[in-house]
């Protein structure tokens, strides 16, 4: 049974599929001091929040079991997604499902703006009727400029033309195709800063975005120039803010998101020209079902270990280009594990070699998987998400590469091990209906099924070699389901990999190793 955390509301239609799921108890807490999120994390698989929920490293240290951090939401600003890739713990977020209520939210912001509608709702509220003094600008033909043009941003510069509007976005990654499409007109940073009679951040907050918008930007701006900010606190400098409206530099502000929340006697409320919700943008019906049911299903898939999608911590994998690689999938896992074992010494360097068809493929999560299994044997806990990380914290260098030549079979996939005392390769290849093989090891050709338990015996070529070895096996009891043997020359350096029933003892591999052709002796458990 699967302890699903929830510690933030969620749409109950949202989370209708974790609540019926047999194999999950949904538990759900929210305003959890501290101590008392701490102690219900140990025991969780998954952890679901919205933007309340303070997901610290101390608070994923306490984690035991936790598998997947679900966000029923965009920004993962409160969860240290570092500290769950470092344990190994997925972190997926809704992208798509409150874009259209943000944006939404967004606009009749700039509307509520425009018009002062919040402050003369409050002044009539108070017995006045003031109506000179709420008069308010028109939307057409002002410029709108966005500040990051991407699902929200995108949907709000399609309003924002509806009302007739000249939209400018500034946003690193858009490329002119996309511009036109939009109908937007594509600008530097600073171009668009001075070209907005608005200006409205759709960006996350990152290092890059933290006060993106500060004294020195005011300064590019139009005089009047009106400011919204519904997507995170942090993006805009608020002292900043204060300073450029106290100025009059700017004529009013639309906030629905702050540094602190909540913002508690924020110098900034108490000003006149600033109209603010408490981060509303993605509160509607809609929007809180679509994310819930969106993390929902990607908690579900997550911890019965089926493929899933929106990570965060992990590159994103299309459905159609996941199909095709799931069968080189556990090839490359079973190399990496295989090569792993029979290499002395701990790796240093990785290399991978992808010929044939393959190589037609996005391979990237390949060399994971194949990253994933050579460190397993020498670390525990590795799995997709942090294997990237303890390889880099470890020193392991990873090295990709595509060959043309594929020596006559569909595809070849070999990984090649350097530690500090010996380099070992071992090649695969997918045959056509019989399954993952191994095809090489080293520069000895091969064939064996890489499965179950294998004893991997280096040793000189001599007669009587390899019947004195299955007589050893044979008298303890072990029967051997397949052997491969490879040589270099007659009488020199071999390999022979035999395929075993069950697990060998101790005693039977010393006793292997006192013959005199026998090197050496690994089990490999695949
Ligand atoms: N107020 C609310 O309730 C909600 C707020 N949000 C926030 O809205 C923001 C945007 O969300 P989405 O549009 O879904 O994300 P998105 O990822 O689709 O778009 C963000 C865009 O910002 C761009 N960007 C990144 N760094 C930039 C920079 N330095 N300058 C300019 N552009 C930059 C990216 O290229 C991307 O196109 C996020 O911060 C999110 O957390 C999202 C949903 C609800
Ligand atoms: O959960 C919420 O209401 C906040 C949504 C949000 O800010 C986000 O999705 O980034």
């Amino acid at each position: 049974m699967y302890k699903v955390l929830i510690t933030d509301p969620l749409s109950d239609q949202g989370i209708e599929k974790l609540l019926q799921a047999e194999d999950v108890q949904v538990v759900r807490k929210t305003g959890l001091s501290p101590d008392e999120l701490q102690l219900e994390i140990e025991t969780a698989d998954a952890l679901m929040v919205r933007s309340q929920t303070r997901v610290t490293a101390e608070l994923i240290e306490k984690a035991r079991r936790l598998k997947v951090i679900a966000r029923a939401g965009v920004g993962v600003d409160n969860i240290d997604v570092p500290a769950a890739t470092r344990k190994g713990i997925v972190v997926v977020n809704a992208p798509d499902g409150n874009t259209i209520s943000t944006a939404e939210h967004t606009f009749a912001m700039l509307i509520s703006l425009s018009r002062n509608i919040p402050q003369a709702y409050r002044s009539l509220l108070a017995g006045e009727w003031r109506r000179k003094d709420f008069v308010g600008v028109e939307l057409n033909k002002k410029t709108l400029s966005i500040i990051g043009l991407g699902r929200i941003g995108a949907e709000l510069a399609k309003r924002a033309k509806a009302f007739r509007m000249n939209v400018v976005a500034y946003d690193p990654y858009l490329s002119d195709e996309r511009a036109e499409k939009l109908g937007v007109k594509k600008a530097s940073f600073e171009e668009a800063v001075a070209a907005g009679d608005y200006i409205s951040v759709h960006t996350p907050l990152t290092k890059e975005t933290r006060h993106l918008i500060n004294r020195d930007t005011f300064a590019l701006m139009k005089d009047g120039v009106r400011i919204l900010n519904c997507a995170r606190g942090g993006i805009i400098d608020e002292e900043a803010l204060y300073e450029a409206i106290q100025s009059g530099k700017v004529a009013g502000a639309a906030l629905d998101v702050f540094e602190q929340e909540p913002p508690g006697d924020h110098p900034l409320l108490t000003l006149p020209q600033v109209i603010a919700t408490p981060h509303l943008g993605a509160s509607t019906v809609e929007a809180q079902e679509n994310v819930a049911i969106d993390v929902s299903e990607e908690v579900l898939h997550i911890l019965r270990g089926e493929p899933f999608k929106n990570a965060v911590n992990l590159p994103s994998i299309p459905a159609e280009l996941q199909q095709k690689l799931q069968p080189y999938q556990e090839l490359a896992e079973k190399l990496g594990q295989f090569v792993a074992q029979i290499t002395k010494g701990a790796p240093k360097n990785i290399t991978v070699t992808y010929a044939g068809e393959v190589t037609k493929l996005d391979i990237s999560p390949l060399t994971r998987t194949i990253l994933k299994g050579a460190l397993s044997h020498h670390l525990s806990d590795v799995n997709y998400v942090n294997a990237p990380h303890l390889a880099q914290q470890r020193g392991v260098q990873m090295l990709e590469q595509k060959a043309s030549n594929s020596h006559g079979f569909t595809q070849l996939i070999k990984v090649e091990v350097e530690t500090n005392q010996e380099t070992r390769s071992a090649t695969g290849t997918l045959l056509n209906g019989l399954g993952t093989r191994i095809i090489k090891i080293d520069e000895y050709p091969v064939d064996v099924t890489p499965e179950g338990h294998l004893l991997f015996i280096q040793h000189l070529d001599q007669p009587g070699a390899i019947g004195r070895v299955g007589t050893i096996l044979g008298n303890q009891g072990v029967n051997i389901a397949t052997m491969q043997v490879g040589r270099q020359t007659i009488g020199g350096q071999a390999i022979m990999v035999l395929r075993i029933d069950k697990p060998v003892t101790q005693e039977v591999i010393d006793t292997l190793k006192q013959m005199n052709e026998i090197q050496s002796v690994t089990e490999i458990d695949l």
